[in-house]
């Protein structure tokens, strides 16, 4: 193909992905400093061998493991009998040691795969491998971005945080499915609970771009190795949340298609995202691997990690769950959906419909605990050691001691603002139910101080039995139930 032949619209995106993903361990992969770095002053979680200091010794974390081995069973993988680390060799004021230990040709996850759903269809991408690595320090450019800062300072806390990076299959075809897939992996990698979104940091990815003739891709979206190889790719760095993946692969395919189309050759090359001007700029040539002189970590044993794969289980994942719960449960596809969406939503939902209906369920753990708490900009988890006085709100609505209503309107919401238990507002605002008596005390009243409107019920006008319904409960003070005081009232005039 010769560049000046290709329009534009005739060219079609390829992405890959590697995602490292932190991995939620107490202490560091190599060494027994915490990863608790977040309000951290720099440089106060270190230690000789995080810090690369002659003669410290590495001793592998065997949690960080069984989270890989974790997601490796998550995303049908094969894990081998043997796995073993690598020295990534490259000098960078990030890296103390000047090499990263990683993984390299015995990884602990190989040909994985994860089905995503974009636009209503699921496509199924593949992992070609995923590997546990350890995090380098972070840099802090002072006065500008990466290339304009007039010096850099240098925060080693990070360094030796374990990570697991994920490598994909060219398997996307825009940014959209990229979208899709980091969402779909992270509600995976929270489900196993080895993985919190909410982490800074926790999330970072290189994104691999390039653009090929529209019409080498098949029907089925799938590409040639030969396409795929003949492409010369640029490989993203810096891109951490979804959002910017999404934006800079978007600016990232423009770039590359209009550059084809002026007839220049797309080079192979890493760059930078930069946030702020939302573009890409070139940093470097692309290492190959021949620059990172692979070798074995001589001092990290080989691991045998097969049998591991029986000795750890994993709980249910999302999609597994969201269809027994339309079968179980009766729901529909968006009520599955939505109480499924983090592992504690759909335990709490089955603590729920364990005990009561679970039609009630769904409605009061997916509209009404899930929509106040989304309006307050919380999640499940920042209510995570109150759910019993949720449950017993709920209790209290099923056992018909209170209105819906002033479940919903008053209880709910005063429990998210105040932080009071349901039985402290019920008792502050006398919400509990009136008794029959009290109700019928009040229907009686009613219609004694309203003879107008008696009339006019008789006389068949609609609205006066609406009107005497309101009466009631004004005097029941909202505690009476509107559909009963209907029908108490409608019994009492038709006498
Ligand atoms: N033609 C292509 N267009 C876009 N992405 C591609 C293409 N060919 C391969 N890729 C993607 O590039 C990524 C290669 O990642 P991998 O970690 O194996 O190598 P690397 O980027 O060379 O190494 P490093 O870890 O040092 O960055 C994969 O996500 C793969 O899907
Ligand atoms: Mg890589
Ligand atoms: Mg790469």
């Amino acid at each position: 193909m010769t560049a000046q032949a290709v329009q534009q619209e005739d060219l079609a995106v390829v992405i890959g992905l590697e995602v490292h993903v932190q991995l939620e361990t107490d202490t560091k992969i190599f060494c027994g400093c915490s990863t608790d770095v977040a309000d951290a002053d720099p440089n106060t979680h270190t230690c000789p061998v995080c810090l690369g200091l002659p003669g410290a010794l590495p001793v592998l974390n065997e949690a960080a493991v069984e989270s890989a081995v974790k997601v490796g069973k998550a995303i049908d993988a094969d894990i081998p009998e043997e796995t073993t680390f690598h020295r990534k060799n490259y000098f960078y004021p990030d890296l103390p040691k000047g090499f990263q230990i990683t993984q390299y040709d015995a990884p602990v996850c190989r040909d994985g795969e994860l089905d995503v759903e974009v636009d209503g269809e699921r496509r199924t991408v593949g992992i070609q491998r995923a590997h546990l690595e350890e995090d380098p320090g972070s840099l802090q450019h002072e006065g500008g971005s990466i290339d304009r800062a007039d010096y850099t300072l240098v925060n080693y806390n990070r360094a030796g945080v374990p990570l697991m990076e994920i490598v994909t299959d060219p398997d996307f075809r825009g940014a959209e499915e990229v979208r899709a897939f980091l969402a779909k992996l992270e509600e995976v990698l929270e489900y196993l609970g080895v993985f919190d979104s909410q982490r800074d940091g926790s999330l970072r990815i290189d994104a691999n771009l390039s653009v090929v003739p529209a019409d080498e891709v098949g029907e089925d979206g799938e590409i040639s190795d030969e396409a795929l190889e003949d492409a010369n790719r640029t490989e993203v760095k810096n891109i951490s949340s979804h959002k910017g993946a999404e934006k800079a692969l978007s600016y990232e395919a423009t770039r590359q298609k209009n550059s084809v189309k002026r007839g220049r050759e797309i080079e192979q090359e890493t760059r930078h995202w930069d946030e702020g001007r939302g573009v890409t700029v070139s940093m470097r040539s692309k290492e190959e691997e021949k620059d990172y002189r692979y070798f074995r970590e001589a001092d990290l044993p080989p691991l045998q990690v097969s049998d591991w794969k029986q000795k750890l289980d994993i709980p249910e994942l999302p999609d597994a769950r969201r269809e027994r719960f339309r079968d179980e449960y009766g729901l529909s596809e968006e009520a599955a959906s939505k109480l499924t969406s983090t592992k504690q939503v759909a335990d709490f939902y089955e603590d729920v419909a364990g005990e009561y209906d679970p039609d009630l369920a769904a409605t009061w753990v997916a509209d009404n605990l899930l929509g106040e708490l989304n309006y307050r900009d919380m999640a499940i988890t920042d209510v995570e050691g109150r759910l019993d006085e949720f449950m017993r709100l709920i209790e209290l609505v099923a056992d018909d001691e209170i209105t819906t209503k002033n479940a919903e309107e008053v209880v709910l919401r005063e429990m998210l603002d105040e932080g009071e238990d349901p039985e402290t507002v019920i008792d502050r605002e006398g919400l509990g139910k009136a008794d029959e008596g009290a109700v019928e005390g009040a229907v009686e009243e009613a219609i004694e101080e309203n003879p107008d409107a008696v009339e006019d019920y008789h006389a068949g006008e609609g609205g006066a039995l609406n009107f005497l319904v309101g009466q009631v409960m004004q005097k029941t003070g909202g505690s009476a139930d509107p559909g009963s005081v209907n029908q108490l009232l409608r019994e009492r005039l038709d006498e």
